[in-house]
């Protein structure tokens, strides 16, 4: 048996909840209320990253590549000739440097300097040049597509480090990733928006390509072009962190063993290429693993290991000693063996809870067993549970369950017991998108058994918000339009009883913005991803009842159970500011905001403040307290204020403009974005960003005038459609990709 080994150092699994308390700073409460960190909370955790100046390598007649990433990154560029000479000051720019010039000086340059990123157009052909591939520190692989901007957005701000999906997703309470066995992904790419419901990654098994050889039968093991290929089409369509699988024969799959150096090649490739997670099993040599892991950049490792022998037993001092083994150079440990015996199972689970306690720092165990008899184990494993579809070819591994199936199962167990979940709407939201039958769609398509119903709120009495909640079935609601938080508390015995007496939990985005759009029903505190399974997804325990019409308090809401009251909104718009661009696009950036009112620019506000924008500028509202005093903000109040701004901070004034005024407003609109807009083509490179909220018929699109002025424009259905995914996240605690969600709701996907 192996000696305790240093590990990695990793973060319990916070489950949303460590963050302390905060005193509330709201007057006229009765409660103060604990607030959590939501900026933690959400997707992705917006970080500064690599301040290296980014040096982008381009073929022949690919110029504009580099005015992409400079778009992307929303800073100007520069065509350099050589890499000597590039100095930190630079940072502030984009340099591109011809194939043909990075060749002669890549070797020399100073690494502490720059990140060198070597682009290449696949259909100038594959692959692409290898000294520079294996030169630059990484490979940006890209066609003449729309998609890749999105894509490029998600590369750049991930090989630099300005997001990590890691944090977040290990403090999900579950996590499951779609284990894709086609041998051409381009197979999956019509389907994936489906296929992809309830994962939060998937798994390209690169060992199951098959890369044809144009004489009818296919190469033993798929080339790097052809590899490089497929990452960069799985990419271009979803959203989710990709798995970077080559499984090896010896345990279920083809990636041939006596070779461990082709391991290395194509998995620090893969490194390159920037793909999140990469799947490194752990019977290859130490140096491998070592080099591996010293050399990930952003990418995380999830370490494998796979027993077909039957005999593997999880009590056993070689079960320890290859967790063990696993940890050293992992930040998820994966362990997955054949077993004979349902009791191995229970066996399974006191390992899992032995290793939690022993190990308590030691990354994330993702443990299971295989085939019929160990199916209930991917029930209760937590951390990326692989899972499979009906609509793959084949499933990757013995005793596979697709998220319904595994659903269903925690279901039977009364793990996942039946809840009612409502959009709550007044009667002016109703002419809105019909959400009931994308929720219906969702919960079929994940297996939930919940119940889901639009209901018409009421400002008091039998049909108020509070009503709908105080039920015992109740299990999460969104409310549109959003309401603030101090009206729901306004005379709500239900709202300040609640948690006995210390009122619903509050995340850091509804202390700020005051505005509430989703009520979460909190899990119990002791289910953590590492653990065995004690509690529901996102439900206290409680009798499942019937759905009713009206609210049912006969059996109400439990006074000891919490609620959460949360605002997903800014996280979609969020979202939206930076499905195109990089979030370090904004850092430092000055914005306008435009609103009626501080309600409706409040989720905006909060979203700039996450994108750590430096100034924004507001026009038509006085901005809440809580918000003004976290950053620079200055209202406009003359046209003079107006035009001092168009020419202060950043080059040809704000970068982004923010429009949450309504339809009726739309040429006011226009006319400020006309105002402040005009990069392109002007003396600035930087392309601006306008987002507008507003919804609704309208005369004349604010976005058209935006995009002939040089603007990035988008709307209120991208908005909508990723404010939906983070309200289904947070009711049900499953992702939904955002093309689903577009999909589903009958707009187009992009
Ligand atoms: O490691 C795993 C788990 C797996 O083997 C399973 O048992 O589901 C499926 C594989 O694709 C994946 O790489």
């Amino acid at each position: 048996m192996l000696t305790q080994v240093p590990m990695p150092a990793h973060r319990p699994s916070p489950n949303g909840n460590l963050t302390p308390e905060v005193a509330m700073d709201m007057d006229s409460r009765a409660v103060t209320p604990t607030v959590v960190d939501s900026v933690k909370m959400s997707d992705n955790r917006l970080r500064r990253g690599d301040t290296r100046t980014p040096i982008i390598v381009y073929g022949p007649g690919q110029e504009t590549i580099v005015s992409t990433f400079a778009d992307v990154l929303g800073k100007p560029f520069q065509l350099a000739d050589s890499f000597q000479g590039i100095v930190a000051k630079e940072q502030e720019l984009v340099l591109g440097i011809s194939a043909e010039s990075a060749r002669i000086s890549v070797a020399g340059r100073d690494q502490n300097a720059m990140v060198v990123i070597h682009s290449h157009n696949v259909g100038l052909g594959m692959p692409p040049d290898m000294f520079l591939s294996s030169q630059c520190d990484y490979e940006f692989l890209y066609t003449d597509t729309l998609l890749c901007r999105q894509d490029l957005a998600r590369f750049i701000s991930f090989t630099l480090g300005q997001v990590n999906h890691h944090e977040t997703l290990m403090t999900k309470p579950r996590t499951f990733f779609i284990s894709t066995t086609f041998p051409d992904v381009r197979a999956a790419l019509p389907n994936i928006e489906v296929l992809t419901v309830g994962c939060d990654a998937v798994e390209l098994r690169v060992d199951l390509l098959k890369e044809p050889l144009g004489d009818g039968t296919f190469a033993q093991i798929p080339s790097l072009s052809y590899v490089g290929e497929q990452v960069m089409l799985l990419r271009q369509r979803t959203e989710l962190p990709i798995i970077y699988t080559t499984r090896c024969t010896r345990e279920n799959g083809r990636f041939p063993m006596d070779n461990p150096e082709l391991f290395y090649e194509y998995l620090y490739r893969a490194i390159q290429w920037g793909v999140e997670y990469i799947d490194v099993e752990v019977w290859l040599p130490e140096e491998i693993r070592q080099k591996l892991f010293e050399k990930r950049g952003n990418s995380h490792i999830m370490s494998a290991f796979h027993d077909f022998t039957g005999n593997f037993k999880w009590p056993s001092s070689y079960a320890q000693s290859i967790f063990l083994e696993s940890c050293k150079y992992a930040h998820i440990v994966k362990m997955i063996a054949i077993i004979n015996d349902h009791n191995e199972n229970f066996e399974l689970e006191y390992f899992r809870t032995k290793i939690r306690t022993e190990y308590p720092s030691a990354p994330p165990f993702s443990g299971l067993n295989m085939g019929e008899t160990g199916q209930i184990s991917r029930t209760f494993n937590k951390v990326f549970t692989p899972i499979t579809h009906p609509l793959l070819p084949i499933i990757a591994a013995p005793g596979q369950m697709s998220a319904a199936e595994i659903n269903a199962a925690l279901a039977s167990l009364g793990q996942l017991p039946k809840t009612s979940i409502y959009g709550i709407i007044t009667s002016s939201s109703r002419i809105q998108v019909p959400h009931a039958p994308f929720y219906e769609k969702c919960f079929n398509e994940l297996g939930l058994p919940h119940h889901f119903a639009v209901v018409e709120r009421q400002t008091k009495g039998p049909l108020s918000i509070e009503a709908w909640c105080n039920q015992r079935s109740f299990g999460g609601a969104y409310l549109n339009p959003p309401v603030s938080f101090t009206s729901l508390m306004h005379h709500s015995n239900f709202f300040t009883k609640l948690e006995n007496g210390t009122g619903p939990v509050l995340t850091e985005a509804v202390h700020m913005i005051g505005m509430v759009d989703t009520i979460v029903v909190q899990s119990s505190p002791t289910s953590s991803p590492g653990s065995a399974p004690s509690s529901t997804p996102s439900s206290p325990h409680r009798r499942s009842e019937s759905f009713s019409p009206t609210p049912n308090n006969t059996y109400g809401f439990s006074t000891s159970a919490s609620l959460l009251f949360d605002n997903a909104s800014w996280r979609g718009i969020l979202r939206t500011l930076t499905r195109d661009l990089a979030p370090s696009a904004y850092f430092g950036r000055t914005a306008v905001v435009l609103a009626s009112h501080a309600d409706d620019a409040a989720s905006a506000m909060y979203a700039l403040k996450a994108l750590r924008v430096g100034k924004v500028y507001t026009v038509g509202f006085k901005t809440p307290p809580a918000l003004a005093r976290s950053f620079e903000v200055e209202p406009f109040n003359s046209l003079e204020s107006l035009q001092k701004a168009r020419t202060m901070g950043d080059d040809g004034g704000p970068f982004v403009l923010v429009s949450a005024l309504g339809p009726e407003k739309s040429s006011l609109v226009g006319m400020l974005v006309r105002l402040f807009g005009g990069a392109r083509g002007s003396s600035s490179q930087i392309r601006k960003v306008f987002l507008d909220l507003a919804d609704g018929p309208r005369k004349g699109d604010p976005a058209t005038i935006a995009e002939q002025c040089g603007f990035a424009a988008y709307g209120v259905a991208e908005t909508t459609a990723f404010t939906t995914a983070e309200t289904v996240r947070l009711l049900v605690g499953q992702n939904v990709p955002y093309s689903f969600v577009r999909l589903t709701s009958g707009k187009g996907m992009f």
